[in-house]
């Protein structure tokens, strides 16, 4: 029993005395049927309606006012209601009344007609749209439908093709000073270049330096133009410019900033660090304190390695000494390796280079690359020291170069001028400008191609260096298996001695010595930094003096190394960038003489290092096949070398562990 009666409404239904289900459900059919029907010629109306208007039956101008009446809402852009109103003809107060009136029963009549409005506005919206474009009418009108009112939609601009970017060099960059890059035919006695004192001339010419090699007949007057008034000022008072050199390995860079430091600072009067060299690595730095430590000889001028040969505290006791509350300096020119120089920047009391008046980068593209050490900038920050230079009764001033005005100008500055070095110069402005260039001036070595100039597009993707004139390229088809023997052909049956022998990596270094030494035969020797400092030393030494006939080593030997009479140089693995091609097939054909390069090439290498070498300015890389038979009568024993070298790794590999 229900405690309270629910009446519940039944819908109209209940009026009409339904008795079966199935005769209700047909009836709501029914009734559905002819709502459907009664919407289908609501559209149809329209749609006639519309059809008439595209086809030019209804007033077009009534159309258009529509269209602008409707734009002209609150939600829309100023823009557009302002181009509305520009185009209504002023004081026509009459036509307008009667448009108005017009459009309201049109938009009554129409109204009238909508039943639903969702679909109604994306119709309409079509129609418009569709009289004007024509084929975009669907896109418009999925664009309208996601698109909230009260925005305006941006859209049908005209598809353009995006136009190439050329690279565009900076007027230094794109006309260079031109370098010869000739050698032997463009020598200038050095008693022709002025400003080189007698006692400088001389030790040149004791030193076997009867001619200037094109790079330093350039470069030297140059930097000796700069300090024709003395190293304090510039010219006219001016800073002087900073000099990048891009010249081809083995050209003589070395002497073309030795020559001019050491004239440029012969005269001073107290001893301070007033030439900074930076190098990548040890055994350069090393070898370039050498040629300082030559041409110095005599002068007063002191040269000291920052570059971890010795101790720190050995270091740091060759460049400054206490005496009394004072340090006194011990270093005229300093030949550094960035992370040295930064801990003595940072750690050596007394190492002051706040009149630095030289900072010379060689080697500068790979010196950019490491500038993420940020030696640079410390560097800067030692050399601009506040109150530096305006010390004591010293009138000239030094402060941080900023852009250059009549200001800046008035005082006169002690000056820091740059000087950089490459064979593979970078060309990027962008990397350059990390160097803080002041008004650089480029010498640079001339290309057989066309060379881009400034303000005119370069249409080469990759950069083009400088290859020596006395240079033959080669390349060598062979497989994996196949280059140990051709390494042994080279010395063996070539005697193509002393051979200089590049790989990717020091295990590689490292296997293929053990393999040639088990062989046996050849005077072989690795140089990479499986070897400590000492021990690479001594054999560059055994190398230059000629007691090994093959040096198998990594790139720690592809930049700089200057040793006479290595005639042929073989990339046992091709180098994977083109700076380290140019670097490693340098170290022969050095000083205007002739030398050979080999690379080997696996077939899947070829394609790209061939086309990378010609695109970088090569004179022409040549193929040398070597035949199979060359190679069979040292088979038999290079198998057996092969199984001797598997057991002396097991070992080397045993006493590593048994080590660590
Ligand atoms: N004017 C000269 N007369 C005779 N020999 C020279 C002269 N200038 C340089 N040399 C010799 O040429 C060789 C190469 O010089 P250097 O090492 O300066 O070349 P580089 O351009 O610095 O090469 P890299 O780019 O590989 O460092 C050295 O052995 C050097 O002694």
């Amino acid at each position: 029993m229900s405690l309270f009666v629910v009446n519940r409404y039944l819908g109209d239904e209940e009026e009409v005395n339904i008795s079966s289900r199935e005769a209700h459900a047909q009836l709501l059919l029914a009734r559905l049927q002819s709502k459907a029907k009664e919407r289908e010629e609501q559209s149809l109306q329209r749609a006639s309606k519309r059809t008439a208007g595209d086809s030019g039956l209804h007033d077009t101008d009534t159309h258009k006012k529509k269209k602008k009446k409707k734009k002209v809402k609150p939600t829309e852009t100023s823009d557009v209601s302002d181009s509305v109103k520009d185009e209504d003809p002023a004081g026509d107060e009459k036509e307008k009344k009667k448009t108005k009136k017009k459009k309201k029963k049109q938009k009554e009549e129409e109204e009238s007609l909508e039943s639903g409005g969702e679909e109604e506005g994306g119709e309409e919206g079509g129609g418009e749209e569709g009289g004007e474009e024509g084929g975009g009418e669907v896109q418009r009108e999925n664009q309208k439908a996601v698109v909230p009112a009260g925005f305006t939609v941006l859209g049908g601009f005209e598809k353009k093709a995006v136009q190439k970017v050329h690279r565009v060099l900076p007027h230094w960059l794109a006309q260079p000073d031109v370098i010869q890059r000739d050698i032997r035919s463009n020598l200038v006695d050095i008693s022709q270049v002025q400003d080189i004192s007698s006692g400088l001339l001389k030790k040149l010419r004791d030193n076997g330096v009867h001619s200037f090699f094109p790079v330093q007949a350039e470069v030297v007057p140059a930097v000796l133009q700069c300090v024709q008034q003395g190293v304090l000022v510039g010219r006219g008072g001016y800073r002087p410019r900073d000099i990048c050199v891009s010249a081809p390995t083995g050209s003589g860079k070395t002497l073309a900033f030795v020559v001019p430091v050491v004239q440029a600072l012969s005269k001073r009067v107290v001893c301070e660090v007033r030439a900074l060299v930076v190098l990548p690595t040890k055994e350069l730095a090393q070898q370039v304190g050498k040629v300082f430590a030559v041409y110095a000889e005599g002068t007063g001028l002191k040269v000291v390695m920052a570059a971890g040969q010795k101790s720190f505290a050995a270091e740091q006791a060759s460049l400054a000494e206490q005496r009394g509350r004072t340090w006194k300096c011990l270093a005229d020119i300093v030949v550094a390796t960035p992370g040295r120089l930064v801990d003595h920047i940072n750690m050596t009391p007394g190492f002051r280079l706040e009149l630095l008046r030289f900072l010379v980068i060689d080697e500068a593209d790979r010196m950019i690359d490491s500038m993420h050490h940020s030696w640079l900038g410390q560097v800067t920050k030692a050399v601009f020291k506040a109150g530096s230079g305006s010390e004591g009764s010293s009138v000239f001033k030094r402060s941080e170069p900023t852009h250059i005005t009549a200001a800046s100008l008035s005082p006169p500055q002690m000056p820091l001028q740059k000087l950089l070095f490459s064979a593979t110069l970078t060309m990027n402005p962008e990397k350059l400008q990390q160097l803080g260039l002041h008004q650089p001036r480029l010498f640079s070595s001339t290309h057989s191609g066309p060379a881009p100039s400034a303000g005119h597009a370069s249409t080469q993707t990759q950069e083009r260096f400088h290859f020596p004139e006395g240079l033959t390229e080669y390349y060598v088809p062979c497989t994996l298996s196949k280059k140990p023997l051709l390494i042994l052909h080279y010395v063996l049956h070539m005697k193509f001695c002393p051979l200089l022998c590049f790989t990717n990596s020091r295990q590689a270094a490292h296997r293929l010595y053990l393999l040639v030494k088990l062989f046996g035969g050849v005077e072989a020797a690795e140089f990479s930094s499986r070897l400590s400092s000492a021990e690479r030393k001594h054999t560059l030494k055994n190398f230059q003096q000629g007691n090994i006939q093959l040096l198998i080593c990594t790139d720690a030997a592809a930049r700089g190394i200057d040793i006479e009479g290595i005639k042929c140089v073989v990339n046992y693995d091709a180098p994977q960038y083109l700076r380290t091609y140019i670097h490693r097939i340098g170290r022969t054909a050095r000083a205007g003489k002739a030398g050979v390069a080999f690379t080997f090439l696996l077939d899947v290498q070829r394609a790209n290092f061939l086309k990378m070498v010609k695109e970088a300015g090569s004179a022409g890389i040549q193929k040398h096949a070597v035949k199979h038979q060359l190679l069979k009568n040292m088979a038999a024993r290079y198998e057996l070398t092969l199984q001797e070298l598997a057991s002396t790794i097991k070992d080397e590999k045993d006493q590593f562990r048994i080590k660590v």
